[in-house]
């Protein structure tokens, strides 16, 4: 590591590291497609209205257009029918005096001011005469030019995930393609002896499972492999196969200093940079954040709870950026509450506290699940997510808290 590689740093100072790398590594995961292949991608550009909707002035129904004044003064003698407009043809402006049939969808004749659909008229002697108790009134039945929206409006914002809704709308301006994000390819890797299936003492791997729960989506696909041995060589083989296929590559476990813990300096020998090099956070302190030329490779302690909270704390938020939903990494925003128990933190770590949630509101309370530790997965599924403590600041019962709620990976 060169010596002004950050090492163990503050949990805000790890975000904010994080943010800075993201930075660099946007701009070019673009690809640009026909709405259609668009859908289930992430708008990379804002669109702005070229036309407006509807384009022009149309009639909302099968029927008669005419002037209403003039309607009004035929009374019951009505107005003779001169011409007809169907969708698709360009109209000729309104014969004083007369009604012109249209349909739905078609271009209102100049001059004509109002629709009235056919079933509330009668054709007397080739005049159209209004029903008894029907009215003629301006406006009626027209959809008139730029209702839906005008030239140079925000039709749709940067970041917006785009389905079957967005095509339309696309098509409508003439859209044959739009930007957007390419999706992400993580790659989650575990390691460790424990799991290979000759082991003495096996263990079950749990860890790339919970995260390809956590973190696939749409726009994030995951895949999953265990080198299930302690040899630094076939992590090295295993982690390039994971570069050579991911954005994103997560590791869980082997980054403590355990004389098994090859994933730093594996890494290292890989040509890998350190972003930071443990955090001082209960739990979760081994995290680390590595970057190989482009692609960043989170380094999750290998305790299935510590992994959960590190991989929410920050593998969650980082993907959601880097998938296009937001601008800049955006730590999940916080719930308010009020601690229901007393928590004395060390002097020199955030602590994350599993916690239930009841109430709303200023009621909000926040009550610890017990834990056992960074490897209690039984507490997280009785947790509604964490309460951040920082360090050296002890919590009294009745005191405003934040939480950070588990949550999937969305927006
Ligand atoms: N001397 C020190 N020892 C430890 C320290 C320390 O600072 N000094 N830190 C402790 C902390 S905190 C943590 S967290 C762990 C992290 O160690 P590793 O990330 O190297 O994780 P492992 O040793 O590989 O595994 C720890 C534990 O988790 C189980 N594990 C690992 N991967 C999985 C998986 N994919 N699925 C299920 N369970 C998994 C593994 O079997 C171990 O039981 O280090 C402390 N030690
Ligand atoms: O993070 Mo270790 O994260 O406390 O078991």
């Amino acid at each position: 590591m060169p010596d002004d590689t950050p090492c163990l740093v503050d949990y805000d100072t790890a975000q904010a590291l994080l943010t800075s790398a993201l930075q660099t590594l946007l701009h070019d995961r673009v690809d640009t497609l026909p709405p259609l292949q668009a859908c289930g991608r992430v708008l990379a550009e804002d669109v702005q209205a070229r036309s407006p909707r509807p384009e022009a002035d149309i009639s909302a129904m099968d029927g008669y257009a005419f002037r209403a004044g003039e309607m009004q003064q035929a009374g019951g003698a009505g107005l003779p029918v001169r011409g007809y407009v169907a969708a698709g043809t360009r109209p000729a402006p309104l014969v004083a005096g007369a009604a012109c049939e249209i349909l739905t969808g078609a271009r209102i004749p100049n001059g004509a001011d109002c629709v009235v659909a056919r079933e509330r008229t009668a054709l007397v002697g080739g005049r159209v005469v209004l029903a008894e108790g029907i009215s003629a009134r301006t406006g009626a039945n027209i959809r008139w030019a730029g209702e839906e929206f005008e030239v140079g409006q925000c039709l749709l914002k940067r970041g917006t995930p785009l389905d079957w809704r967005h095509v339309p709308l696309l098509l409508d301006q003439g859209k044959t393609a739009v930007r957007v994000y390419r999706p992400l390819n993580v790659s989650v890797l575990a390691n460790g002896a424990e799991f290979g299936c000759q082991a003495e003492d096996g263990r079950i791997e749990l860890n790339t499972h919970m995260l390809e729960a956590m973190l696939r989506r749409e726009t994030v696909h995951v895949t999953k492999q265990t080198s299930a041995s302690d040899s630094p060589d076939e992590l090295e083989s295993a982690l390039r196969r994971c570069v050579a296929q991911a954005d994103v590559v997560v590791t869980t476990g082997g980054i403590s200093v355990g004389q098994t813990d090859h994933v730093l300096p594996v890494l290292q020998r890989m040509g890998a940079g350190c972003l930071f090099r443990r955090v001082r956070m209960r739990p979760g302190k081994p995290m680390t954040v590595m970057r190989l030329g482009r692609t960043v490779v989170f380094c999750l302690p290998g305790n299935s709870g510590a992994a959960a909270l590190c991989a929410q704390l920050f593998v969650v938020p980082f993907l959601v950026a880097m998938s296009g939903c937001v601008a800049h990494l955006q730590p999940r925003v916080p719930v308010m509450g009020r601690s229901d128990f007393a928590y004395a933190p060390p002097p020199d770590a955030t602590c994350f506290l599993p916690v239930s949630v009841t109430g709303e509101g200023e009621e909000t309370r926040f009550s610890l699940v017990p834990s056992v530790g960074a490897s209690d997965i039984q507490c997280l599924t009785r947790a509604s997510g964490v309460m951040r403590v920082d360090a050296g600041r002890a919590v009294q019962a009745g005191d405003r808290a934040e939480l950070m709620l588990f949550s999937r990976l969305s927006m």
